[in-house]
């Protein structure tokens, strides 16, 4: 069987470089291109502290398309560029594997209906590690029986979004397990705009970003008598890559877009 031909968006990243270690790792996927912002013409083995791959970088999205053969693209860049490059993608009949978080939700309902237009794959994954996808089901489950919830996201100093992807995901699961919910005092008042955190109807969500960590989800239900907390912790990029290359395996089966890991799960 031929090999899966992979283009990496974002490739001297934290999870761009992950990627690549990953892909060089596994039989079956090779690395047919990277699109960066620097390094135009260069190969990613000219790169300091990336695996050597003869590949090439592309700094033009088009160009790269246009010049190399490729099967799916993992993007693993920033909300303004990952959505740009999923859409061109599509556009060029490659499949993408979406890592970036941060996108808007008439974003994902525009990226849904194109991938239904070219009958392609796309699997969108705001977390690809398998225990924070389990979190989030768990929260869900919880949520059916205890509705009042916050949510605690904690992460590295250098992440562009927030409320994270998961933590958003995590809210839209748990909508979907309980009914509308205003929480807290209903005369409560912030006396500092922002002590309460974001609102998804009525849930409370606060992302902390502090040097030192990684990626962090605390669910804290409370109840009378009783609180229930439901936790994950990526403390290494590793984590997330199996579930990279099993969105790569099933995203070419698909012909519709996928948002959310436990989609794919049994
Ligand atoms: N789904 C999941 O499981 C996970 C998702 N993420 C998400 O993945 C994304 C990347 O995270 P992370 O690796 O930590 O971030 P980094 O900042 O470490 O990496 C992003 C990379 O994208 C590059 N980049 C920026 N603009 C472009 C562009 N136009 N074309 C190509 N590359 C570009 C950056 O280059 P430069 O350095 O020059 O700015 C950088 O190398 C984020 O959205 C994050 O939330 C993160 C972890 C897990
Ligand atoms: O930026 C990160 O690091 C992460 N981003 C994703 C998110 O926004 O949820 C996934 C994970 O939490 C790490």
């Amino acid at each position: 069987m031929n090999n899966v031909r992979v283009i990496v968006a974002g490739p001297r990243g934290k999870m761009g470089s992950e990627a690549l270690r990953m892909i060089e790792k596994e039989e079956g996927l090779e690395l047919a291109a990277c699109i960066d912002r620097k390094h135009n013409g260069e190969q990613v083995k000219d790169l300091k502290g990336l695996p050597a791959f003869d590949a090439f970088i592309y700094e033009d999205i088009e160009e790269c398309f246009q010049a190399v053969e490729a099967d799916i693209l993992v993007d693993l860049t920033t909300p303004a560029f990952g959505y740009k490059h999923t859409k061109t993608a599509l556009e060029y009949g490659i499949r993408p594997v979406v890592g970036t978080t941060g996108f808007t939700t008439a974003q994902l309902e525009e990226l849904t209906d194109l991938a239904e237009e070219k009958e392609l794959g796309v699997v969108i994954a705001p977390n690809f590690a398998l225990g924070a996808v389990l979190m989030m089901q768990f929260s869900k489950w919880a949520a059916k029986y205890f509705p009042d919830v916050e949510i605690i996201e904690r992460h590295h100093d250098n992440k562009l979004d927030a409320p994270s992807g998961t933590a958003v995901k995590t809210a839209q699961l748990i909508q979907e397990a309980r009914e509308s919910k205003q929480q807290g005092h209903p005369q409560e008042k912030e006396t500092i705009e922002g002590a309460r955190g974001a609102d998804i109807d009525g849930m409370k969500i606060h992302s902390v970003r502090l040097p030192g960590l990684v990626a962090h989800q605390e669910v804290v239900f409370g109840s009378s008598g009783q609180n229930l907390t439901i936790k994950h912790d990526s403390f290494h990029r590793e984590s997330f890559m199996s579930g990279v290359k099993l969105a790569i395996d099933h995203v070419q089966k698909l012909d519709v877009l996928v948002y959310g890991l436990e989609n794919l799960l049994d």
